[in-house]
């Protein structure tokens, strides 16, 4: 079986500055796997390179065993890879309800008809209905989502993530501003939704990291200075003088 993201030898430079350098890693299928690292390391770079929103300036990525460096976006999309951005990125004027609807119709390729009655679509409307409840909103679906507290913003971008039944997902920061029982609920929310998925996280805080990844890659000034399990990372005299400190001893 391929591997659910491949990166192999892949740089990004803007201008003169080399900010992701040669960056070889690989994520294995249904795995759980967390990139941290010191502000500015590159993560979000990587995050953008492998989604489809920066081209890099060389090496190669595929999904799946299928080269997409170059590809669009929406093409890595429809190939099976779905991300959340590290600010929330709701329609905030739109119902909880809408907002899933709306990503849902995406996936479903129901994006140009939007002069049918889109309520009408059954299958449209049982995915709406099923992700509104994996997401614990059914008792909000019909607010303004600018009216969820933060955490449930947070919760409803997980949920757009997910909506289109992507293989692979990447969540840039999704627990970023939580409160600590906020950030446990999402924890095991992210885990109940991402269960026989792929899963690729950007996250500063070590209690989900280490909580939430089979594996660990540790990006220091663009470039992975080591891969592994929790235990090997947090035992990794490297990780520990670069990022952790006595943080994770
Ligand atoms: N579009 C861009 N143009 C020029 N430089 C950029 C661009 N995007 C990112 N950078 C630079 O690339 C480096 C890596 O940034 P990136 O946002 O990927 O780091 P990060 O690890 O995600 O940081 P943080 O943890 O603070 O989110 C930084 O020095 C940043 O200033």
């Amino acid at each position: 079986m391929s591997n659910a993201i491949e990166l192999h030898g892949v740089e990004k430079s803007f201008g003169i500055t080399k900010v992701i350098q040669n960056i070889t890693l690989s994520i294995a299928q249904g795995e759980r796997h967390a990139l941290i690292g010191p502000n500015g390391a590159g993560k979000s770079t990587t995050f953008n390179l492998i989604s489809g929103y920066m081209k890099p300036t060389s090496g190669r990525i595929l999904l799946r065993g299928e080269e997409i460096s170059g590809l669009r976006p929406f093409q890595i999309n429809r190939r099976g890879l779905s991300r959340s951005f590290q600010v929330t990125n709701v329609f905030a004027n739109m119902t909880v309800w809408e907002n899933l609807r709306c990503a849902v119709l995406w996936a479903t390729g129901h994006r140009y008809s939007f002069w049918k009655n889109v309520d009408n679509l059954p299958e449209v409307r049982e995915r709406t209905a099923q992700v509104l409840e994996d997401i614990h909103l059914t008792s909000r679906r019909d607010i303004p989502a600018g009216l969820l507290t933060y955490a449930e913003q947070r919760a409803l971008e997980i949920g757009i993530t997910i909506a289109g039944g992507a293989n692979v997902i990447l969540l840039d920061e999704p627990t970023a501003g939580m409160s600590h029982a906020e950030t446990e609920r999402a924890v095991a929310l992210i885990r109940r939704l991402t269960e026989g998925r792929t899963l690729l996280i950007v996250e500063h805080d070590m209690s989900v990291v280490f909580g939430l990844a089979d594996r660990i890659s540790v990006l220091v000034y663009g470039q992975v200075i080591a891969s592994g399990t929790p235990e090997e990372i947090r035992g990794n005299p490297k990780v520990k003088e670069a990022y952790l400190g006595e943080e994770a001893a």
